[in-house]
């Protein structure tokens, strides 16, 4: 499908910030300007977000299994950035972008380091896997790569 090679393509994400105690929040498309964006225009977007940020929560902020994964990320102290998909003029939209990359349209869609990791209870079995906190350490690795040349 065009979009998951889309996704596969994108550049590495810039500094990810993780191990830090604050939360960053992202929300897309809440100001005028940026009201009824093409749908390229939405993937294009999406892209920015998961390849800038290492870990990336699309949520709602009704949503307990969206609440359950913000949890997961602060009790071992990585910072995520939450796209609140019912705060977003653009969220139906970005939902439906991110049921074709992704395969599926519920809420949380967990990006780390650029990848689809999966809903809320994916990310916690990586989690009880270990094999989460070796997918955030690659965006550090990313980071460091970049500030050494
Ligand atoms: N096992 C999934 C469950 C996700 C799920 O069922 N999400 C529901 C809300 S709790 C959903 O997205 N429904 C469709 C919608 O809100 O658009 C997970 O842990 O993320
Ligand atoms: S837990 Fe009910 S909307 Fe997600």
């Amino acid at each position: 499908m065009a979009l998951q090679g889309a996704l596969r393509r994108m550049v590495p994400g810039l500094g990810c910030g993780q191990v830090a105690q604050s939360v960053s929040r992202f929300r897309m498309g809440n100001d005028q300007t940026t009201v009824g964006l093409s749908n390229d225009a939405t993937v294009n977007q999406i892209q920015e977000i998961i390849s800038d940020n290492c870990v990336v929560i699309f949520s709602k902020t009704t949503c307990s299994y969206c609440r359950m994964a913000k949890k997961l990320f602060e009790s071992i102290n990585v910072n995520y950035t939450a796209v609140e998909l019912d705060m977003n003029t653009n969220g139906s939209q970005i939902q439906d972008i991110l049921e074709q990359m992704t395969g599926g349209r519920t809420v949380p869609r967990v990006f780390v380091n650029g990848s689809f990791v999966g809903g809320a209870t994916d990310t916690q079995r990586l989690h009880e896997e270990g094999k989460l906190l070796p997918l955030i350490h690659q965006c550090q690795v990313k980071s460091e790569t970049r500030s050494a040349t």
